[in-house]
């Protein structure tokens, strides 16, 4: 369950965006990847997911090389990306109607991952209807319903509202502890990076390499408990000292 990305160099076009990025994720941990915009986080989930392929270098996942989307790797956007027309239920089910997976084994793992993050009484609602954090819960639902070892999230939380995102870092905390995927996680929130990640692996500027590579805690208290933590303020000043020097 672990994902290896081996001296990656990308870029587009005459756009130098990652130079020479070697790192193995933890399996089962959450990996956080922090840095200044455009210094090519998301671009590293795009080559995990399999969506692009790097220049040079090699992404594996369990030691095979990543040549394409799979749904042992599942993604999920800053923006939701759900049906209109079909309604939460309907939403989390499609992927395994496309798998051919129905009848009552179709409906108990909709029902189970509904209710782990939050949905079951929203089964019924059609997305429209749902506010911000609704969606990406039922964003989160859809992807985990096809119980991928691993979970690419780029920045999921950053267009939701500051009071949400707590709760929304709790849910990843959450499914975490149920079900033990290996996370990438892209923020460029240092707050966000702290209360998710077990390692914090800091980029330049474009063209981004690791600057620091930060082992945490595996115990996750809740988020607003980290976040009172005294020792909280020393590690995001320690972070944010970094960030402002590169
Ligand atoms: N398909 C593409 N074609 C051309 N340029 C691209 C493409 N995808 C990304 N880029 C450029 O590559 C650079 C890195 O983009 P990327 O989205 O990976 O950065 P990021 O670190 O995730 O930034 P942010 O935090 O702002 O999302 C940016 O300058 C972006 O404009």
């Amino acid at each position: 369950m672990s994902l290896a990305f081996k001296n990656i160099f990308h870029g587009y076009g005459g756009l130098e965006v990652l130079k020479d990025v070697s790192f193995k994720t933890e399996p089962g941990r959450i990996t956080v990847l922090l840095g200044p915009s455009g210094c090519g986080k998301s671009t590293l989930l795009k080559l995990a997911a399999g969506f692009e392929k790097p220049v040079m270098g090699s992404v594996c996942f369990n030691e095979s090389p990543v040549t394409g989307p799979g749904v042992e790797r599942g993604m999920m956007f800053q923006t939701p990306v759900l049906f209109d027309w079909l309604t939460v239920a309907g939403n989390v089910a499609f992927g395994l109607r496309q798998a051919g997976v129905r009848g009552k084994e179709q409906q108990d793992r909709v029902n189970r991952f509904m209710a782990l993050t939050g949905l079951a009484d929203f089964k019924d609602y059609y997305p429209g209807a749902l506010s911000g954090g609704m969606q990406q819960r039922a964003a989160l639902a859809r992807l985990l319903v096809m119980e991928p070892q691993c979970l690419l999230m780029d920045e999921p939380f950053s267009g939701l509202d500051a009071q949400l995102r707590p709760k929304m870092q709790e849910l990843v905390l959450s499914v975490w502890r149920d079900l033990r995927p290996t996370v990438l996680f892209v923020t460029h929130d240092v707050e966000e990076a702290l209360v998710l990640g077990h390692r914090i692996l800091v980029f330049s500027k474009r063209p981004g390499h690791i600057v620091k590579d930060i082992e945490r805690a595996l115990e996750k208290k809740d988020p607003l408990d980290q976040l009172t933590d005294p020792g909280f303020g020393k590690e995001k000043k320690n972070i944010l000292e970094i960030l402002r020097d590169l």
